[in-house]
């Protein structure tokens, strides 16, 4: 089986079946393929329990599965495509939890739903975000929830629009609050009343200036592991809300527990320890990618420890029971930070990185994107190894100096909608971008073996006592890998990139591997043209199974035309407006449609969208035309006349790229 998110509480993504292995792999093929329904972006990772598979697709469908046959069981929808474009990176979902019986759902909107395993009928449901709080539009789930004991953990996001980070556990059964826990201060003088409060009076010595305004941030939307014997749950903690710390903190103090690791008691909810990856956070260098617990031997003595390869590019390696810094070292190329200190794991950082105090643009690797991002890395104790999908792509950081508005993108750094770059300094970012799967030897601290990918962005990590490692890609393949030596030694042509991580389960003496495929999450929708690298990767969404032997085929599939033809036949001539419009662009439209306007196929082009010339524009962006789809009105956010900038800057981007001769 595969009942949990990382399989189980080591999360190690280690699976022992070894029935394909290293020697036959080439034998494997496709056993069914179950189509999702859905054309958003798939990141969850499927639990199989009692030989059913319980997935969740774009806008949180949730679907019980057969695991050998394929046949739909149930479907479970909560109705959250008018919520699909808050967030920063679309209706997506990393995964349910399964327990006793009860499928867990953390919905986009910030519901936490129990369903019935059975029928996929609603047991209990509550909304985990106090709709009374002025940032609670800003609040998203697209996190697993994890089951310890009889609690159910969820954290949420939003740190990109001014949120307050927070998890909370609710009683399996009931679905009543047990606990609650605070990533950073609120308001000094408001009580919380929560498990985080004497946690939260040392944090705050840590804040300057009226942080609270903007939430803060240290949203903890991926990682919440548990170690049964210590009675820990592990927090992967978030970016700060603004990025930019002079903006949030006056440019004073390590704002904890941003970008932290913490470890609380996982009955009450009590602080224990943290570890702070990026102190005073600028660069949205969060520690929320997936944790790792493993014993591993180190100078000669056993220890309990825990992995991470947060966004920052070091890896990690902490003594999980005190929270101890043992090693770190760049896992990909990192220039805000020349090192670690050996001691106590603080880095040292470059005198450019802190674009807000130069006043000039600073260059930085990793980007936002990070070094390696929410697609799970996986650690086999067979070899020692931890693999890594992984990537370097920089980032130009430079202070924003117009004022922030909640509800937007509100990250105090400057953004360019793809129109201010010239062609010679984008081509130059994107000659730069390089996606990789790396084996990691936690111990030496030191690369073994790396696999170039065509681009970044690739897909989470399953490593086998076959000997092999599975990892999707964003070229449209699942691919296999000798875990030893990186030798890549079968490959499936899955029509679309396949991000999800994989499980592998066995029934009746038959091991399956599953994954989940098709493309979306943050890259695809703000990339714009640094996604298409791979290519057009947007296909068919699936659930893929494979067993040796296994016969199906896929349908063919021919991915749809680009777009071929300005919308204008000039270039509109009012360059201010085009500039405000590339601002504005930035601002509120880029998240989803693209950098420079291109879309990498998650949503429509607006390069060639007929209704960006016509009245229809307004009826869509201000009138909510669309919403029903996910298109959200911007009514009171946009004036008539700031839609105009946009169009124009939209126009200008279409007769520059697709003007005919
Ligand atoms: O700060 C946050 O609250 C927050 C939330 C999320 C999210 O919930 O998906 C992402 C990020 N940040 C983020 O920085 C990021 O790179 C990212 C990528 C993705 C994705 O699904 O592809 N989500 C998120
Ligand atoms: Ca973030």
């Amino acid at each position: 089986e595969w009942p949990l998110h990382g399989l189980d509480d080591t999360a190690q993504r280690f699976t022992d079946l070894e029935q394909i292995n290293t020697g036959n792999v080439d034998r494997l093929g496709l056993a069914f393929a179950h189509d999702l329904g859905t054309d958003r972006g798939q990141e969850a990772t499927p639990i199989m329990v009692d030989g059913v598979l319980y997935l969740v697709s774009a806008y949180d469908v949730v679907q019980a599965v057969d695991a050998v046959s394929g046949e739909l069981l149930w479907e479970y929808d909560p109705q959250v495509r008018a919520a699909s474009a808050r967030g920063c990176c679309g209706p997506v979902s990393r995964g349910v939890a399964v327990h006793e019986g009860k499928v867990f759902l953390g919905a986009l909107d910030g519901r936490l739903i129990a369903l019935d395993a059975k029928s996929g009928q609603v047991v209990w449901e509550v909304q985990t975000i106090d709709e009374a709080d002025p940032l609670a539009v800003n609040y998203t789930i697209t996190g697993a929830p994890r089951v310890v004991g009889d609690l159910v953990l969820i954290g949420n996001g939003g740190a990109e629009f001014g949120v307050r980070g927070f998890v909370t556990a609710y009683k399996v059964n009931s679905g009543e609050q047990a606990w609650r826990f605070y990533t950073v201060p609120g308001k000094p003088g408001v009580p919380d009343h929560a498990a985080s409060d004497n946690a939260m009076d040392m944090a705050a010595e840590t804040w300057a200036g009226d942080w609270w305004k903007y939430g803060g941030g240290g949203t903890a939307w991926d990682a919440i592991e548990y170690d049964p014997e210590l009675g820990l749950v592990y927090i992967g903690v978030g970016n700060g809300s603004p990025w930019n710390h002079q903006m949030r903190s006056d440019g004073k103090g390590d704002n904890l527990f941003l970008s932290s690791i913490v470890a609380l008691d996982a009955k009450t909810g009590a602080y224990r320890w943290h570890f702070q990856t990026t102190p005073a956070d600028s660069w949205d260098y969060t520690a929320t990618q997936n944790i790792i617990l493993a014993d591993l031997e180190i100078d000669g003595k056993p220890r309990k420890v825990l992995m991470q390869a947060p966004k920052n590019g070091f890896f990690y390696v902490l003594d999980r029971e005190t929270g101890d810094f043992i090693s770190g070292k760049p896992f990909v190329n990192v220039t805000w930070a020349t090192g670690l200190d050996p001691k106590t794991g603080r880095p040292i950082e470059a005198p450019s990185a802190r674009y807000y105090r130069t006043g000039e643009p600073s260059f930085q690797f990793p980007s936002s994107g990070g070094g390696h991002n929410w697609p799970p890395m996986a650690f086999s104790p067979d070899t020692g190894l931890v693999y890594i999908p992984a990537q370097d792509v920089g980032m130009p950081y430079a202070a924003a100096d117009e004022e922030q508005v909640i509800g937007a993108y509100t990250s105090g750094v400057a953004m360019d909608g793809g129109g201010a770059m010239t062609k010679e300094q984008r081509d130059e970012l994107y000659a730069g971008m390089k996606g990789y799967l790396i084996a990691w030897d936690p111990v030496r601290q030191k690369e073994a073996w790396r696999v170039n990918q065509v681009a970044p962005f690739n897909g989470g990590v399953l490593a086998t006592g076959g000997g092999l490692v599975f990892a999707g890609n964003t070229a449209r393949e699942l691919a296999a890998y000798d875990a030893k030596s990186g030798a890549k030694l079968w490959s499936f042509d899955a029509q679309t990139a396949v991000i999800a991580p994989p499980i592998s389960y066995a029934i009746d003496g038959v091991q399956y591997i599953a994954v989940l495929s098709g493309w979306g999450g943050g890259w695809p929708l703000t990339g714009g043209v640094m996604a298409l690298q791979a290519g057009k990767v947007v296909g068919p969404n699936r659930l893929l199974v494979f067993k040796l032997d296994g016969k199906e085929v896929l349908p063919p599939f021919t991915p749809p035309a680009g777009p071929s033809r300005a919308i204008v036949s000039a270039r509109p001539a009012d360059e201010a407006s085009i500039a405000r419009g590339n601002q504005l662009y930035a601002r509120y439209c880029l998240r989803c449609h693209g950098t420079g306007v291109v879309s990498a196929g998650a949503y429509p082009d607006l390069r060639a969208s007929g209704v960006v010339p016509g009245e229809a524009f307004a009826a869509v962006v201000l009138n909510g035309a669309l919403a029903a789809n996910g298109m959200p009105s911007f009514a009171g956010k946009l004036t008539p006349a700031q839609l105009n900038d946009i169009r124009s800057f939209i126009e200008a981007r279409s007769f520059e790229d697709l003007a005919q001769e």
